[in-house]
């Protein structure tokens, strides 16, 4: 069944204009208070959300960006699907500043965030060996091509804390050492969260710089980021409507079934708190006992 498609604008990215019945919805989650409202309305046929990750007017750090929140209200208005849209650096000479990247892969050096939805009263443990939904991604790459995007199918992402950027050393060793293709600070936990969470999620990384790795590029500058934003604000929200119009259903990795043996604890050592939060999150696999 094809559910609610989800979108989580990164920087530069606060709302998405042209959705019918559009209406900016307060959703509550046990989580804490996600970054902003949620646009929700349609595009086409398809029902859409959209969350800006920093919220209007960017008051959230990437530090601070209640990633646990976001996705359980997401999933919590019914999106089955998220793609993020998010701004990064690239490593790559062949992945210039206004190319878009589906990324494949992650390594997460974040440190200061919440992680997973799960902690003490139960303990889940999901696999993200394959951290993205291939069929989402696949679409996600043949919409950006459709609207005439430069887009590479694959990629990793290494998701550094911030929010300062990263020094020479760090950018080269990331590239020459790490094998990473591009950098940003949000990607993770977020994906690791959204497996957690049974949800079907990809990553379109747009690219806004070199990092500084680059001998002929100066250090990352953010009004140069944002003028590249800016360009790929048309091109991201293209994109979009592209993949609301073929939205896949179902996938190879198994992202709605992630659950489906990763809950260790023993019904009868379960938090009831903890469970009545995770309500939204693993109600499908929790037993009918965890939910009276
Ligand atoms: C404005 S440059 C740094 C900032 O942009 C990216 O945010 P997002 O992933 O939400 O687009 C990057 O991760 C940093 O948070
Ligand atoms: N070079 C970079 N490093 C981390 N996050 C970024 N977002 C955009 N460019 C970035």
């Amino acid at each position: 069944m094809r559910g609610r498609l989800g979108i989580i604008g990164g920087s530069g990215l606060y709302d998405i204009p042209g959705l019918a019945d559009a209406a900016w919805q307060d959703v509550d989650s046990p989580f804490g208070v996600p970054s902003d409202a949620i646009l929700t309305g349609t595009l086409g046929d398809q029902p859409l959300a959209f969350l800006p990750r920093h919220g209007r007017g960017h008051v959230h750090t990437p530090t601070s960006v209640p990633y646990r929140a976001n996705i359980d209200a997401l999933k919590r208005l019914g999106c089955t699907h998220v793609v993020s849209l998010s701004a990064c650096g690239s490593f790559r000479a062949d992945m210039p500043p206004g190319d878009f990247v589906v990324v494949d892969q992650f390594i997460d050096r974040t440190f200061a965030r919440d992680k997973s939805f799960f902690g003490p009263g139960c303990v889940g443990h999901v696999s993200v060996a394959h951290p993205v939904c291939d069929a989402l991604s696949a679409a996600c790459v043949t919409a950006a091509r459709s609207v005439g995007i430069n887009v590479h199918a694959g990629g990793t992402y290494l998701a550094m804390e911030g929010p300062q950027f990263s020094t020479r050393a760090e950018s080269v060793m990331y590239r020459d050492v790490w094998g990473a293709d591009v950098i940003g600070m949000t990607n993770m936990p977020e994906a690791k969260l959204a497996r957690e969470a049974e949800l079907h999620y990809a990553s379109v990384a747009m690219i806004t710089d070199f990092d500084s790795w680059h001998p002929d590029h100066g250090a990352v500058d953010v009004s140069d980021v944002i003028a590249t934003l800016q360009g790929n604000g048309t091109k991201a929200r293209d994109l979009v409507v592209a993949l609301a119009a073929d939205l896949p259903t179902g996938c190879a990795v198994g992202c709605d079934t992630a659950l489906t043996h990763a809950i260790m604890t023993a019904p009868d050592r379960r938090d009831p708190d903890l469970i009545a939060k995770l309500d939204a999150v693993a109600g499908r696999v929790l037993t009918p006992k965890d939910k009276t």
